[in-house]
C-alpha cells in the first residue's frame, strides 16, 4: 500500500492499478503485477484507446470509416493497435498456461457448444479488462474525492469502518457487505460522477415508440445521459450536494423521500446492463474499507475542481487526483 510520507499520491492511478490487477486475476488467472510496476503500459494505452473512440464514432456517424486513417490522431490509432496486441498476447499466454483456479476464461473455453475464434477471444478479453477495471477505479476515485471534500461525511464513513472492524484481517468481501453508510457514499459518488457519464445509445425498434409522451421514429438512437439525470434538480433534492444519507432508509421519511432514485442507473438498465455489478460493489467496498481502516485521508491543495476539470471521451479523461494518506494514529 502507498504511503504519502514523500508527498501526495495520485489516487486515480493507484485505484486503476489495483482494479486492473484484480480483474486480470479473475478473468485470466494472471494478476498483471501492476501494483508492483506502476509504469507498465496498460493504463496509458487504455486511456489513449478511450480517447480514440470519439474518432470512430464520428466516422461511423457520417458513414466515412475510410476517412479514419487520415483524421484520427496517429498517436491514438497507435495506442489502439498496441492495446489489441497486448490483449492478443494476454489471451495467447492464458491459452498456453491453463489456470489452476477457475477464472472467467475457464468457463468460456469449457463451452463446447459455441467455440470462439481467437479474434473473438481478444474482443472478449478487451470487454472484461476495459469494462471491469476503469469503471470501478473511477467510482472509487470519485468516492474519495467527495469524502475528502466533505470532512464530516468522511469521518462518518471512517467511523463506520473502524467501529465495525478491530483488525484488518476481518475486512473481507462478506463482512464489508454490512457497511451501509460506505455503500451509500459510493452510490452518491456515482450519482454525481457516474463512471459511464454519457447516454449509452439504444435504437428505437420497428416503426417507432412513444417515449415520455412523444413519438420517436424507429431507428433513432436514444439514451439517458447519466451525468445530467444524476444532477437534475427535478430528480434529486439538493441535487448538486454530496449527501450519502439520501440512499439510506430514514424514518420519518426525510427530505429525500421524493428523490427519483431510478433516474440514476450507473450500471445501465435492462437485458444488457452491467453483468459485473455485484462484483463491482464487492470489490469497491473491500478496497474502500481497507483504505479507510488503515489511513487518514486529506485532499491535496488545488484539487477542489477535480470533477469539473476533466473532459469526457466516452468515459472520463484520467487526470490525477492528489490526496495525502497517513497511517492512522
Ligand atoms: C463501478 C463499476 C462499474 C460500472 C459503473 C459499470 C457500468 C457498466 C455499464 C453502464 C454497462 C452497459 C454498457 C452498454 O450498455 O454499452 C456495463 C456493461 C458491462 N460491464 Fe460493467 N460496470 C462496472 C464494473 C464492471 C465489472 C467489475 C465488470 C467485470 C466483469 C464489468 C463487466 C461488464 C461487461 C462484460 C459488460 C457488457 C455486458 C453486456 O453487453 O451484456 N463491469 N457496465
Amino acid at each position: 500500500m502507498v504511503r504519502s510520507r514523500e508527498g501526495p499520491v495520485d489516487i486515480v492511478k493507484w485505484f486503476s492499478l489495483t482494479t486492473f490487477d484484480i480483474i486480470s486475476d479473475l478473468a485470466f488467472g494472471q494478476p498483471e503485477g501492476c501494483l508492483d510496476n506502476a509504469d507498465q503500459p496498460w493504463l496509458s494505452v487504455m486511456g489513449a484507446r478511450a480517447k480514440s473512440i470519439v474518432w470512430y464514432q464520428l466516422s461511423i456517424y457520417y458513414r466515412a470509416e475510410w476517412l479514419l486513417k487520415w483524421i484520427a490522431p496517429k498517436s491514438l490509432t497507435a495506442a489502439r493497435q498496441q492495446h489489441m496486441q497486448m490483449l492478443a498476447a494476454k489471451v495467447q499466454r492464458r491459452l498456453k498456461e491453463s489456470s489452476h483456479t477457475k477464472d472467467f476464461m475457464s468457463y468460456i473455453l469449457d463451452n463446447k457448444t459455441e467455440k470462439l475464434t481467437n479474434a473473438e477471444l481478444v474482443v472478449m478479453a478487451s470487454a472484461f479488462l476495459v469494462a471491469g477495471s476503469g469503471t470501478s477505479a473511477r467510482a472509487l476515485s470519485a468516492t474519495i474525492f467527495y469524502l475528502a471534500t466533505n470532512p464530516v461525511k468522511l469521518q462518518k464513513a471512517i467511523g463506520e469502518v473502524r467501529n465495525t472492524f478491530q483488525e484488518a484481517e476481518a475486512i473481507t468481501i462478506r463482512s464489508t457487505s454490512q457497511l451501509r453508510y460506505l455503500q451509500a457514499c459510493i452510490d452518491e459518488a456515482m450519482r454525481l460522477h457516474p463512471p459511464q457519464p454519457g447516454g449509452l445509445p439504444r435504437f428505437v425498434p420497428g416503426v417507432g415508440e412513444e417515449i415520455e409522451g412523444k413519438f420517436v421514429p424507429g431507428g433513432t438512437a436514444v439514451g439517458v445521459h447519466q451525468l445530467s439525470s444524476g444532477q437534475a434538480d427535478w430528480n434529486f433534492s439538493r441535487a448538486k450536494e454530496f449527501i450519502p444519507e439520501r440512499w439510506l432508509e430514514q424514518s420519518p421519511p426525510s427530505e429525500f423521500a421524493g428523490d427519483d432514485r431510478g433516474s440514476r442507473q450507473p450500471f445501465s438498465y435492462g437485458p444488457r446492463n452491467c453483468i459485473g455489478m455485484n462484483l463491482a460493489y464487492a470489490e469497491m467496498l473491500l478496497i474502500m474499507a481497507k483504505l479507510l481502516f488503515a489511513f487518514d485521508i486529506e485532499q491535496d491543495e488545488g484539487m477542489n475542481d477535480w470533477t469539473s476539470r476533466q473532459k469526457i471521451y466516452l468515459t472520463w479523461e484520467q487526470i490525477p487526483l492528489l490526496v495525502r494518506l497517513s497511517v492512522r494514529g
